[in-house]
């Protein structure tokens, strides 16, 4: 008899748990910032990594389990073969291609699309009851593709979004009004990346709204330029990228908060890419960043933001703007009821 044989009695053979388990699917930079924000949240106790390059995936999941110790026990598995998601509760997509110098947003949206189309049914077919996370860029157009070809209630498909744009935003103004971030209520909607949308109209301080105090307050003609803080926000990505070559460690830790929302059934409200379809007069399925309630079973709620006049219009243009990008992507091979411009006609 083994010595294990020798120590234990053994009364059944020992279970996986998925209560809480997490697929990070793409173990680049993005892939594993998020996976190790994971872990040091202690958001999962089973986390597997699934990347098409086999030998780094495994790499990096033997370096990972060599802190098992101190991170207190979790499973940590992965590889290339999606058979090891199965049950996830929450897949997280981190797969993909970066946009290259000069490359427009449809071309990265068709590759990461081709990419989405290969992956997705897989996922689905080993946790058809997953929430799926999209964090590919470009993130929202993708959560489309991602919400189409996996063949789930769009309650359970949801984009980062602009998640990471608000946390720029309201650490730009905080910094500005030196108070703490968390105390800053602003949001970022509409488009992650250049179209992103600052609702100007609602950033408020413990209930006092700064356009109250200064009615320019966000527009071109302010004299304090409180503007040039979308301004900065919109080029700290470009910024990032041409000091070390990628984003990773914002977007990561914004993602374990989401992560960490859906998997405890916490109901904090992320500005995540959802259907935007039957709101703010959007009549078409449309992945937009809105602020929205999350938990276990994906969004609960979508925010009715007071937007002004102005507002609806802009948003409603960025909506139109996605619509066309969305309508040219050949979503390739997949077996759906694609409503993209070329399969209608
Ligand atoms: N939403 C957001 O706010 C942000 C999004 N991103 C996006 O995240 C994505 C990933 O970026 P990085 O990690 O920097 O790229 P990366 O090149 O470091 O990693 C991408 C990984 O995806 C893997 N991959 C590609 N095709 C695959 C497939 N079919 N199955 C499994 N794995 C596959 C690659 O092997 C690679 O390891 C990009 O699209 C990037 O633009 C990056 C930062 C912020
Ligand atoms: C790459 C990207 O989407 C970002 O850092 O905002």
């Amino acid at each position: 008899m083994s010595l294990r044989g020798r120590m234990f009695r053994n009364i059944q053979t020992h279970a996986e748990s998925t209560i809480d388990k997490i697929s990070v699917i793409g173990a680049g930079v993005v892939g594993m910032a998020v996976a190790v924000s994971i872990l040091g949240s202690r958001i999962t106790k089973n986390l597997v990594l699934v990347d098409a390059f086999g030998d780094t995936v495994k790499g990096e999941v033997l370096d990972l389990q060599q802190a098992a110790l101190v991170l207190q026990g979790p499973t940590i598995s992965g590889g290339t073969d999606f058979s090891t998601t199965q049950g996830s509760k929450l897949c997280i997509l981190t797969a993909g291609v970066r946009q290259e110098t000069g490359e427009t947003m449809q071309s990265l949206a068709q590759r990461n699309s081709d990419i989405m189309v290969k992956l997705v049914p897989d996922l689905v077919k080993y946790s058809p009851e997953t929430i799926i996370l999209v964090v590919g860029n470009p993130v929202d157009v993708l959560t489309y593709v991602v919400w189409k070809v996996s063949g789930l209630p769009h309650h359970r498909v949801i984009g980062s979004g602009t998640t990471l744009d608000t946390q720029r935003f309201r650490i730009l103004l905080a910094k500005k009004l030196n108070v703490n971030p968390a105390d800053v209520k602003a949001w970022i909607i509409g488009n992650h990346g250049e179209q992103c949308m600052a609702v100007w109209s609602s950033v408020n301080i413990a209930g006092v709204r700064m356009n109250e105090l200064n009615p320019l307050f966000g527009s071109e003609g302010d004299p304090e330029n409180w503007n040039q803080i979308y301004k900065l926000l919109v080029s700290a990505n470009g910024q990032i990228e041409q000091l070390k070559g990628y984003t990773n460690w914002g977007i990561a830790m914004s993602v374990a908060a989401i992560a960490k929302t859906i998997i405890g059934n916490r109901k904090v409200i992320f500005p995540v890419s959802v259907n935007a379809n039957g709101n703010f007069g959007i009549t078409e399925d449309v992945f937009i960043p809105l602020p929205a309630v999350l938990g276990i079973n994906g969004v609960y709620d979508i925010i009715n933001l007071k937007l002004t006049p102005e507002e609806i219009t802009n948003l409603q243009k960025v909506a139109s703007s996605l619509m066309m990008t969305q309508k040219e992507i050949v979503i390739k091979g997949a077996d759906i009821d694609c409503r993209c411009r070329r399969c209608r006609t």
